[in-house]
């Protein structure tokens, strides 16, 4: 694996944004979208890049497909700086956005697969192959004579990754891709993306709100927040550094006292016989269950994930507090309030 097929370094974007001051004035102000981050991804890793709305991820994505230029910083992807030679770039990327579609909308699903085969030159073969393989793997058999527009969101998805995916890119960007699916859609796409990962050794960038997509895909995820990288790890590092919990509501076969529960998985709500149990998310379920299961009337239970904006929210407390912290260790004789 070559290092840094990715490689972003002390990359910044400022814009400049006018406001509205007073009947006929305006005022500049800047917005600094993404501050100085750095990261490098190898070649066929697939790494989950998260963050709260507005934190910077879709302006670092679209500096990453040279749709748009850094205000600072050196930024390559496969060895090309993409802002300075998008065209070239491009046929060695792909993109989906969750929230906007690249098909023609009111066209068959097919016939924007065509117009790709013309757009990207994709040799006779390779697009026969390559749409065959796709068409399988991702359901679309029935879907290729249906307008875009006709479409279920679902059925949107999987169409707009097989459009990604058809010049064969070496890269590919998601941005939200299972925002908005039931949950049969949402697994779909997953096992299609670990799949392509492990067969082809596609590199994989993801962005989402969706914590599943990162634990079932991805080995690595950065977390970004305010333009600035907060965490880069895997996501059991995460759970700790947010010290974050997952919820196991479990459904008893009659009202009980409150489950006793080996520390530090504790009852936190009891409503009749529903009852949820908090425990460190980077922990499994699986002895808590057991136990729960040896020692109780069990009927049902399920395991809810922890929210992202919760994880990072509780890690940017964490980081204030511990700098604060240092801050006043060294500054010996004041109170610590
Ligand atoms: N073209 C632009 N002009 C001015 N400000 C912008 C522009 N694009 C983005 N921003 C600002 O930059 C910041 C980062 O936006 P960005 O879209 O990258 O966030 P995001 O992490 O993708 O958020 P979301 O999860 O909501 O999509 C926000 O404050 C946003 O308002």
């Amino acid at each position: 694996m070559d290092e840094g097929f990715i490689d972003v370094k002390g990359v910044e974007k400022v814009f400049e944004v006018r406001k509205k001051a007073g009947f006929l004035k305006r005022e500049r102000r800047q917005v600094r979208a993404v501050d100085s981050i750095s990261f490098r991804v190898a070649r066929g890793e697939m790494v989950g890049y998260i963050g709260p709305n507005g934190a910077g991820k879709s302006t670092t994505i679209k500096m990453l497909t040279g749709i748009l230029t850094p205000s600072g910083g050196r930024l390559r992807v496969a060895g090309i700086d993409p802002s300075r030679e998008r065209t070239r770039l491009a046929h060695r990327i792909g993109v989906v956005f969750g929230q906007r579609t690249t098909l023609w909308w009111d066209l068959p699903l097919i016939d924007s697969y065509k117009l790709m085969h013309r757009m990207y030159r994709i040799p006779d073969g390779r697009y026969r192959e390559n749409l065959d393989r796709l068409v399988e793997l991702l359901d679309l058999s029935e879907l290729l004579d249906v307008p875009v527009r006709q479409l279920s969101l679902g059925q949107r998805m999987r169409g707009d990754i097989a459009a990604a995916l058809l010049h064969d890119p070496e890269v590919l960007y998601l941005d939200e891709p299972t925002i908005g699916l039931d949950v049969i859609s949402k697994a779909k796409v997953r096992e299609f993306l670990r799949e392509l990962n492990a067969e082809r050794g596609t590199t994989v960038l993801l962005t989402t709100h969706d914590l599943q997509d990162i634990e079932q895909l991805c080995s690595r995820v950065m977390v970004i927040d305010h333009g600035r990288m907060m965490y880069d790890g895997p996501l059991a590092g995460l759970h700790e550094a947010g010290e974050s919990e997952r919820t196991l509501v479990v459904d008893l076969e009659r009202e009980l006292p409150p489950i006793e529960a080996p520390a530090p998985a504790r009852v936190v709500r009891v409503e009749g016989p529903r009852q949820w149990l908090a425990f460190p998310a980077s922990e499994s379920a699986a002895p808590l269950v057991a136990r729960i299961a040896a020692e109780y009337p069990l009927v049902d239970l399920s395991v809810r994930e922890p929210d992202i904006e919760a994880v990072i929210a509780k890690m940017y407390v964490e980081q204030t507090e511990k700098t604060a912290n240092a801050g006043n260790a060294g500054n010996a004789g004041k109170a610590v309030s």
